[in-house]
Order: structure tokens, then C-alpha cells, then sequence
């Protein structure tokens, strides 16, 4: 969380906040004179025109590029599109193996290493799956002193090797691109994004932790050390690129996996012109190859912006705002925040039933900035009392907040139940509570209530531990329809990473239970297996849309509904 201790840094800082998105995109990657930049300059108020490649290197896709006061950069629909329709697809600028998978995925290609690997002998810490991808690393060479310290530096400064790696790997990046003397026009196939796209991207560093700043300065000095001259560049300018880093890198599934980054990169094409909305009508996917595409998610019109999620949508507004300022330093605008909330779906997400009309919830409006920022919230520190969205009657706030802390409560002592105790019978009984009925006799959690639905992901996880399939199953029935709830009030879209996980999961959940019951009944076992296939084409449904349809993850589904099927 942003910390602050004055009251006139906290206004200073909404002050910033207003003004981030403009703050860093407006810098000349042809390195214009600031004459011509003067000059190219609109009317106060407006912005610079983009540079010319951004257009030229997106040209294939269906996207306009724009830049506005209001918007910073970013990309409408040129035409109406269908869902799953591809907006952009990227090389990264640069890329690193994260360090839990160095010696897993290879360092060029991230394909997958099994048996035999290449290993760099000087530094110990570059891998490769075969000879040509260890040619084709021509930055090693230059950084294999520097990468060969990061962990030690690390450790010491107290900061992510992977995030001093990738600072490294971006440095000889530049030193490259600036020796080749290749002007980027866009005209052509462009492989990686050039270096200097990587400047023109926000990096909020006057909104980052004080704290943060003088560990990575420290860690710069220190790995400045290491590095040949030739790719230096002033500490302050590795400080911006670290916030940099912090503000727009990318994590690259393993392809395996449902939710591991195995790598880290920097898309800068992606980076510039998508928004975050906190109900995303596109989405990113990292492919096998280290790429990074951006995808629709359903139909969008001509002219709509394209937006999609940089974190978790399952909260409510005020925990939305205060994780996109934690993590991404900005003031979330979209249209879902900017809302008025008694209208706005997003009010069930916190809802506590009215205790008259029983139809709607008792709305808590919205927090601002600056109540935010200090870490509290109008649920906790709101003195009036709550009204009823539909009927107005009114409540004390505090029975709202008491209601709403009890339920916090009990799932936080059933996370750690589970966590700490492994104790997955009263984790399943505590969180249970909150997903039946609500948390006391006086009110209720709404149905959509999103420490409702929280509450189910671990409940189907305790029950499955505990050997209850079957209660396993109904639970991720139960997210599933929720999902479809959130989506059907147009709250969240359907087609989602998340909802395609699910539909796995249930189908998973299906085939054990087939097994389980194989000995007893061939019939219950059929029965079982063709639950299972149906949970698994849904699942291919949404992962075609998803991923798209030649992506591994959906390849995976695939060779699942084949297997059950020759088994049915
Ligand atoms: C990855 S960039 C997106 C492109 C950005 N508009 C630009 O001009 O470079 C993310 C930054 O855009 C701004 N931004 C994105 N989504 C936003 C939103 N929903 N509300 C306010 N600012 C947003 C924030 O400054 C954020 O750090």
C-alpha cells in the first residue's frame, strides 16, 4: 500500500494520481529536438500525436491507436468483432525464465526442458534446449558477468533478482538497438519491440514506495559493478526502469499449468494501448513461443474502447481501487468504477440484503482518493447511515460493517484452518457458513456477495482434500453458476481464463468420481464420464475463445475429451 504519513502528501498525491496517465507518454523515441517537440505540441489540453510506428507496427490488426487527456494512449475497435478476435500479437522486447523455472524452460524459445539441457558454464544460470538457441542468445555474452551476481545482489538489497535480470537483459537491449543504428519505422516485420518503445512507457515512479526507490538504487550501484561499460546507463535511469518494469511487465504461463508465470516480459506494444477496465472486454495470452497476444473476449463494437483486467475482478470497488494503487499506482477511472453505485451491479459485490424490502442491498458508496490512500474505507469509516438501493430504507452503518466484519472473519479463520492446521473439516465448515447463508441471524451476505464466492474456491478445494468428491463437484457447480451470474447481470464477462479453469476442474472432479465408482457400477461409471465430457467441452468452448484454438491449453482439452470419448 502507498505510504504516507501527511496529510498534504496524501493531497499531493491524488494531485499525481490525476495527472499519471499523462504523465510519461509523451517522450519522442526519434529523439525530435524539443523545438519540434514545441511545435508539434496542440492547444493546451490536448496531446501529442503518436509516433508513426505504433500505427504501422499494428497495422494488421482491427484496432484504431489513439491518445487522449482523458485516456492517456489506447486502442478502440476499428470495426465491430467477433469474440476471440486477435488485437495484437508481440514479441517482448525482453524476457526472463523466473527464477523458480531457470532450469526448466529454455531461455530463447521457453520451450519446455526435459532430459538433456545446455547449460551456461560461467555463469550457471543460463539454460537452452538445444545449440541453436544458445547461438541465438547474442545478449549472454554481454550480461553473463552481471547475471551471474543478480541472485547475490538480490538477496542482499532485499529486491527480486528476476526483476534486477530483466533490468540487465534490458540495458544490452538498448545498447543493441542504439549500435545496430536501425531506424524503427515500423514498415516491415518487426521482430521484438525496439528498446526505446520500452522509455515511452509509464512508470509511476513519483508514486512508488520511498522504500522501494532506495533498494533498487542500492541494487543498481551495486550492478552497475558487474556490467561492462558498454551498456551502462545513470542509476537514476535503471530507478525508471525498474518502476518501469514494475508497472507493465508481463508473466508467461508455462503452458502447463493453469496460473504460473514461468517467465517475466516487457510487450511494450501491448503495454501502451490496453487499459485496464474492471469488466475487460479483451485479454492477454501468452503463448508457447514467448509471444504475448491480446485477445476480445466477447463482441465489441466500432469505436468501443478495448480494455482488459491487470488483477483479480472477484471484489468490490474500494478493494479493486486500493489493489490497482498498491500494485499499478494509478486511480482506477474505468467504466465500472466510474459508475454511479446505487445504479451499478457492482454494488452486490459488498451487498448485505435489505432488511426491508429484501430485493436489493444496502449500497456503501464509493471511497474516495484520499480516504483510500490511507489505507481505510467508507465501510469503516463512514458515520451515516447506509441506504437501501431499491427501497431506501436506512441502516446503521454499523450493523452493515459488524455483518461484514464477521464475515471477514470466519473466512479468514477458515483460510487458516487449512492453511495452518491442515485442519480441511473446519476450514469446510467455517467457509461453508458464509457460501449457504450469511454470516448472522440479523442480515444477510447477498447472493453474489464476493466473500461468498471467495469462499467457495477453498471449500471446493477442502472438500476434495477430504476425499468428498462429490460435495467437490456440487461446490464447483456452485462457482460456475455464480460465474454465470456475475455474467449474466453484465457484471463480468463469460469468457475468462477463470471460468474455463473451472469447467476443467469439473470435469476432473468427474473423472476421479467415474474411477471411484467404476468397481460398483458400470453405469454410475458412464454416467460419471460423460459428465466429465460435457464439463470438458465447455471448457474447449471458452479456451477456443480464450486462448484460441491452437493454443496448448486448448490442444490439452482436447486430447482429454478424445481419451474420454474412446473410453466411453
Ligand atoms: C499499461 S499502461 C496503458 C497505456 C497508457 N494509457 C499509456 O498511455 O501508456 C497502464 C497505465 O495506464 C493508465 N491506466 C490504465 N487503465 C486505467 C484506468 N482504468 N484508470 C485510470 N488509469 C488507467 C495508468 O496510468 C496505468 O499505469
Amino acid at each position: 500500500m502507498v505510504n504516507l504519513e501527511t496529510t498534504s502528501q496524501i493531497v499531493d498525491l491524488a494531485d499525481k494520481l490525476d495527472q499519471s496517465c499523462q504523465l510519461e507518454v509523451n517522450s519522442d523515441p526519434t529523439k525530435k529536438s524539443s523545438a519540434k517537440k514545441k511545435k508539434n505540441k496542440k492547444k493546451s489540453g490536448e496531446v501529442e500525436p503518436l509516433n508513426p510506428f505504433y500505427e504501422k507496427a499494428l497495422r494488421h490488426y482491427p484496432i484504431q491507436l489513439k491518445n487522449t487527456k482523458a485516456k492517456g494512449r489506447h486502442a478502440v475497435a476499428a470495426e465491430n468483432l467477433k469474440e476471440g478476435t486477435v488485437l495484437c500479437t508481440e514479441q517482448a522486447t525482453a524476457f526472463v525464465v523466473r527464477s523458480d523455472f531457470i532450469d526448466q524452460q529454455c531461455h530463447v524459445c521457453l520451450d519446455d526442458l526435459e532430459g538433456e539441457k545446455l547449460m551456461c558454464s560461467d555463469c550457471n544460470k543460463a539454460f537452452y534446449c538445444s545449440k541453436t538457441c544458445m547461438e541465438n542468445d547474442d545478449l549472454h555474452p554481454v550480461i553473463c558477468g552481471p547475471i551471474s551476481q543478480v541472485d547475490a545482489i538480490g538477496r542482499s538489497t532485499d529486491v527480486d533478482s528476476d526483476l534486477l535480470r530483466l533490468m540487465t537483459i534490458l540495458m544490452a537491449c538498448k545498447e543493441r538497438d542504439e549500435k545496430s543504428g536501425r531506424k524503427w519505422t515500423g514498415d516491415g516485420e518487426i521482430q521484438h519491440t525496439p528498446y526505446w518503445c520500452v522509455d515511452e512507457l509509464v512508470s509511476h515512479r513519483d508514486l512508488t514506495e520511498p522504500a522501494f526507490i532506495n533498494v533498487v538504487t542500492e541494487a543498481s550501484q551495486r550492478l552497475l559493478y558487474e556490467m561492462p561499460e558498454s551498456i551502462h546507463i545513470p542509476v537514476e535511469e535503471m530507478v525508471t526502469l525498474a518502476c518501469r518494469i514494475n508497472s507493465n511487465a508481463h508473466g508467461l504461463g508455462d503452458n502447463q499449468s493453469r496460473n504460473t508465470d514461468a517467465a517475466l516480459g516487457i510487450f511494450p506494444l501491448c503495454a501502451s494501448f490496453y487499459n485496464h477496465g474492471c469488466n475487460p472486454n479483451a485479454t492477454f495470452v501468452g503463448l508457447p513461443n514467448g509471444e504475448l497476444s491480446i485477445r476480445t473476449i466477447r463482441p465489441v463494437s466500432k469505436d468501443e474502447e478495448l480494455v482488459m483486467s491487470y488483477i483479480d475482478l472477484y471484489c468490490d470497488r474500494d478493494e479493486r481501487r486500493q489493489e490497482l494503487l498498491a500494485t499499478k499506482h494509478f486511480w482506477c477511472k474505468c467504466k465500472r468504477c466510474t459508475g454511479p453505485i446505487e445504479k451499478s451491479v457492482d454494488r452486490f459485490l459488498h451487498g448485505i440484503v435489505c432488511k426491508q424490502c429484501t430485493n436489493d442491498v444496502y449500497v456503501i458508496p464509493p471511497t474516495p482518493m484520499e480516504i483510500l490512500v490511507k489505507g481505510q474505507s467508507n465501510l469503516h469509516v463512514s458515520t451515516k447511515p447506509f441506504k437501501c438501493a431499491s427501497c431506501g430504507h436506512e441502516t446503521a452503518c454499523e450493523e452493515v460493517r459488524q455483518l461484514l466484519e464477521n464475515a471477514d472473519r470466519s473466512y479468514a479463520e477458515g483460510m487458516s484452518a487449512i492453511r495452518q492446521y491442515r485442519d480441511y473439516n473446519r476450514g469446510a465448515k467455517k467457509l461453508e457458513l458464509l457460501t449457504k447463508s450469511g454470516c448472522t441471524k440479523s442480515g444477510e451476505l447477498h447472493t453474489l456477495n464476493s466473500i461468498r464466492f471467495n469462499s467457495y474456491i477453498p471449500l471446493m478445494n477442502c472438500k476434495r482434500r477430504a476425499g468428498d468428491l462429490k460435495g467437490a463437484i456440487e461446490v464447483n457447480k456452485s462457482i460456475l453458476a455464480m460465474m454465470e451470474q456475475y455474467s449474466d447481470i453484465g457484471l463480468l464477462p463469460g469468457n475468462t481464463s477463470e471460468v474455463s479453469d473451472f469447467w476443467q476442474n469439473l470435469g476432473e472432479l468427474c473423472t476421479e468420481m467415474a474411477s471411484d465408482t467404476q468397481k460398483r457400477s458400470i453405469v454410475l461409471e458412464k454416467k460419471w464420464l460423460k459428465e466429465a465430457r460435457s464439463a470438458f467441452s465447455n471448457a474447449l468452448l471458452v479456451r477456443g475463445i480464450v486462448f484460441g484454438k491452437n493454443h496448448p491449453k486448448t490442444k490439452a482439452i482436447e486430447k482429454l475429451i478424445t481419451t474420454l470419448t474412446s473410453s466411453l
